[in-house]
């Protein structure tokens, strides 16, 4: 069984951000990932990190101010200059935070000039910090029309364009089913690019158990993959208290 952690921007959402810590640890949760951490002051993540005794997996970069925003400028030709800021700014946090990953959002453009500048700034933020790990995710075009990253195979693409062992896939399930009709099969063929993994119901992004896909096997998948680390439930919890969604679990 794969060790589960819990995603604390979907999770917990009914709780204000300082009080997610607790009620996620007592919940069983031993690490976290928090998607935007830029509103709070870091010392203070830290401290409620270190009280509740959580690890943290992953924040994203960028961008503060993000809701509503362009999520991101990493595949945005002619952003560069935007792009190394707010990798930096995620890097300040990241000292404090300890972060496992940082996932780098691509942004909303296209074409072969995206391309070529998500790699050269995928480069550049692994050269940069060559001791932080950074991921890419692929993001489905219902959710996120026009974001440069919508697929498995363009992101093996760009992996391989970037060559950089600090610079990993981020497989979400949700995602990887919405855009390909099977995550299994997406898990099948590029597991072995997989950083870190999240999971959620297709199609309405709930707990697992909501909708037709089979999560027994895909545990079972990670497992027999040989895929250690943490598999994160990003979701939308079905229930109004997050703990009544975790049956799941167990
Ligand atoms: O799946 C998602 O939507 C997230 O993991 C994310 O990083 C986009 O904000
Ligand atoms: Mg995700």
């Amino acid at each position: 069984m794969p060790k589960f952690a819990a995603n604390i921007s979907l999770l917990f959402s009914e709780l204000p951000y300082l009080d997610r810590f607790r009620a996620a640890a007592a919940a069983g949760f031993e690490a976290v990932e928090i998607l935007y951490p830029y509103d709070t002051a870091a010392k203070e993540t830290q401290r409620a990190l270190m009280s509740n005794g959580l690890e943290l997996l992953l924040i994203n970069a960028p961008p503060p101010n993000y809701t509503g925003g362009v999520p991101g400028y990493a595949a945005i030709p002619g952003g560069e200059g935007r792009f190394q800021h707010d990798i930096r700014r995620s890097l300040r946090y990241a000292e404090l935070l300890r972060p496992g990953m940082i996932h780098v959002m691509a942004g909303y453009e296209k074409g072969a000039e995206a391309q070529q500048a998500y790699i050269r700034n995928l480069q550049w933020a692994a050269d940069w910090a060559p001791q932080q790990q950074f991921t890419i995710e692929p993001l489905n075009s219902g959710d996120q029309p026009g974001y440069f990253l919508d697929d498995y195979n363009l992101a093996i693409e760009v992996l391989e364009a970037v060559d950089r062992a600090n610079v990993g896939l981020q497989f979400d399930a949700y995602h990887a089913q919405m855009i390909h009709g099977d995550a299994a099969q997406v898990w099948d063929r590029f597991s072995a690019h997989a950083r870190h993994v999240q999971i959620g119901a297709a199609p309405a992004r709930s707990e697992p158990g909501t909708g037709p896909m089979d999560f027994a096997a895909l545990f079972a998948a990670f497992d027999a993959s040989g895929y250690s680390g943490w598999v994160s439930a990003e979701y939308t919890p079905s229930t109004r208290r997050t703990e009544d969604s975790l049956g799941w679990m167990s």
